[in-house]
């Protein structure tokens, strides 16, 4: 098991990354400040909960822990208030209180959701993140939990920090190919805005990686965390910094919402975004010869690095300006400076964002 820790001024907690860890997840809970005579509520989704919630569930309930479970339809469209309500109600008939805790056990979705549920239940119990995507070791981690409006993603939420991250490589092996490349996006996401030997060594190992080689695997999430693991223990509210972490995403998450939420995965979508941003970059000169690497490097990990034109481009250019970044409706980009590094440009002239998303369509097949 590898172990980091993340430090912010509202909590500090570890990260758990390894093999077998639901065996040991009494003793990791109590080693994070948790009391097994509590009970706590197991939030998993339809995908999920089959696979792996009655293993974490009995390995609770073997040191005394009582396990309430609630499982959701997989997917983005979980994450609305509506199902956050009927969740709120599944707690209190459970008749879970302020002595309470809540278990994701999932993907982003069920840890942007259930983290909300931690936050908002009773105004606020103690929760663990159990990831099991790929994609989650970045969600699992920093505290962003919420759910999306129809207008735009994560609209509704808060900064709430787990008191834990136990994240069992094991469940990775479940994972639909698909879910595998849209898991590195975020993965990549670390590397470029961070670390350029990790893009380095993500590009010579994307073979082994996309085959889940579990000495691999585990050394991409661990860099991958510990890149936002210390952009989050710098700036935990997104005063600056942490804004870095939302590479590829001005446009990612409009073309979630414009596409309608689940057509794109959050990682297709991101290394989309991502594509356009590395080639805003050149276009507006904050970087030089950042496009072809970027873009090598996402279809290395079988990820899309074009947009379709079916998408209109009015939608597209709405949804960026209502994006959090944005200052008065402007367009707000992360732009990278070289690989490995970026920064956050705001009032990107709405011709230069016109002209390269065209590009980007142009190259539609
Ligand atoms: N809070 C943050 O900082 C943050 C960061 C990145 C992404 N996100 C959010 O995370 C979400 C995307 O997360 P995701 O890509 O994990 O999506 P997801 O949670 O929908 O999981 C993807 C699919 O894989 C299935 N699945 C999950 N684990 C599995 C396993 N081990 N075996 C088999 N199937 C499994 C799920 O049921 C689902 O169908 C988005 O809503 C995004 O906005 C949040
Ligand atoms: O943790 C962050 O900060 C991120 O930006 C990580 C992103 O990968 C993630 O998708 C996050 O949910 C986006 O946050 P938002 O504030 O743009 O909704
Ligand atoms: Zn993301």
């Amino acid at each position: 098991m590898k172990t980091l820790e993340v430090n912010t001024p509202s909590r500090s907690y570890p990260i758990h990354i390894g093999s077998g860890l639901y065996e040991r997840l009494p003793r990791l809970l109590e080693e994070s400040g948790w009391n097994l005579r509590h009970p706590l509520m197991l939030v998993t989704d339809s995908h999920v909960g089959p696979l792996y919630a009655d293993h974490v569930a009995l390995s609770l309930e073997k040191a005394g822990c009582t396990v309430g479970q609630i499982s959701v339809p997989a997917g983005e469209s979980s994450k609305t208030l509506t199902r956050l309500e009927s969740m709120v109600e599944d707690c209190l008939q459970f008749g879970l209180n302020r002595t309470g805790g809540i278990l994701a056990l999932g993907g982003g979705v069920i840890g942007d959701l259930a983290g909300f549920l931690a936050a908002s239940y009773m105004r606020g119990v103690p929760f663990f993140q159990l990831p099991t995507t790929l994609l989650a070791h970045d969600s699992s981690v920093g505290g962003k939990v919420g759910v999306n409006s129809r207008l735009g993603k994560n609209m509704i939420g808060a900064f709430y920090q787990p008191s834990a991250v136990i994240f069992d490589v094991d469940t990775l092996k479940t994972l639909s190919k698909r879910e595998v490349s849209s898991g590195y996006a975020e993965v990549v996401k670390h590397a470029l805005i961070w670390d350029a030997s990790f893009a380095d060594w993500l590009r010579k190992n994307s073979d082994s990686l996309m085959d889940l080689e579990p000495d691999r695997v585990t050394e991409a999430i661990f860099r991958g965390c510990r890149v936002k693991a210390d952009v989050v223990s710098r700036d935990e509210r997104e005063t600056g910094l942490r804004a870095i972490l939302n590479y590829g995403h001005t446009l990612g998450h409009a073309l979630e919402s414009v596409a309608g939420y689940g057509t794109y995965t959050h990682g297709e979508a991101v290394a989309i975004g991502m594509t356009l941003a590395s080639r805003l970059g050149e276009e507006l000169g904050t970087a030089v010869r950042v496009f072809d690497s970027t873009r090598d490097l996402l279809v290395d990990f079988g990820l899309p690095t074009r947009l379709s034109p079916k998408w209109s481009e009015e939608e597209l250019l709405a949804a960026m300006r209502r994006d959090k970044k944005a200052r008065e409706g402007d367009y707000t980009f992360v732009l990278p400076r070289s690989i490995g590094s970026v920064r956050v440009r705001h009032s990107v002239e709405e011709s230069a964002v016109r002209r390269v998303l065209r590009r980007l369509k142009g190259e539609e097949d």
